[in-house]
């Protein structure tokens, strides 16, 4: 393994993986929302930086941004075929995400939980009555927060990276 890290490995992967990019509930109205979590980038201009930032990994990007959840499963059911890796933003419906887990499940492909924001800084603000968190952390890959849109960045390079190495470890043991 070649351990010499330079900023040139971040170049093109040799297989051209697909990732598909959900963003939930109120994602929609990124670019209106608080300014100090999620800054000023709207979502059609998320939606372009991380196809650029697919195209420079040398992977292609398919995108949804939806209120409902049934529209996120359906999206789901019907690319798992093409999709080799989901990314996440559940957003508005991350505590009670258990069908898109499901769904994820189902589809036999590892997905990346992402936020803009620090979530457990938005639980820990929330009545301690309540017990809040994630349902969809215990099963990703990963979970990327607080890093606004280059959380997305971040679950992209490591994503791809870890495909890259599945796909070279699959081939290597034949
Ligand atoms: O809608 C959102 C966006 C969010 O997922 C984020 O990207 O930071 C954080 C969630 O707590 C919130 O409900």
């Amino acid at each position: 393994m070649n351990i010499n890290a330079t900023l040139s490995d971040l170049r093109l992967s040799s297989n051209n993986w697909v990732i598909g990019i959900i963003d939930g509930p109120n994602m929609s109205t990124l670019g209106r929302r608080d300014a100090s979590k999620y800054g000023t980038i709207n979502r059609d201009e998320l939606d372009q930086l991380n196809k650029n930032w697919g195209a420079a990994l040398g992977i292609t990007i398919e995108s949804l941004v939806a209120n409902l959840d049934g529209d996120i499963l359906d999206w789901i059911h019907t690319k798992k075929r093409t999709v080799d890796a989901w990314i996440i933003n559940p957003a508005g419906m991350q505590t009670y995400a258990e069908g898109i887990r499901e769904a994820f499940e189902m589809s036999g492909k590892p997905y990346a939980e992402t936020h803009f924001a620090n979530t457990v800084n938005h639980f820990a603000k929330a009545s301690p009555h309540t017990r809040l968190e994630s349902g969809m952390t215990s099963q990703a890959l990963s979970l990327t927060m607080g890093l606004r849109q280059y959380s997305y960045l971040a679950s992209l390079v490591g994503l791809v990276r870890c495909l890259d190495a599945r796909f070279n470890d699959d081939h290597q043991n034949r």
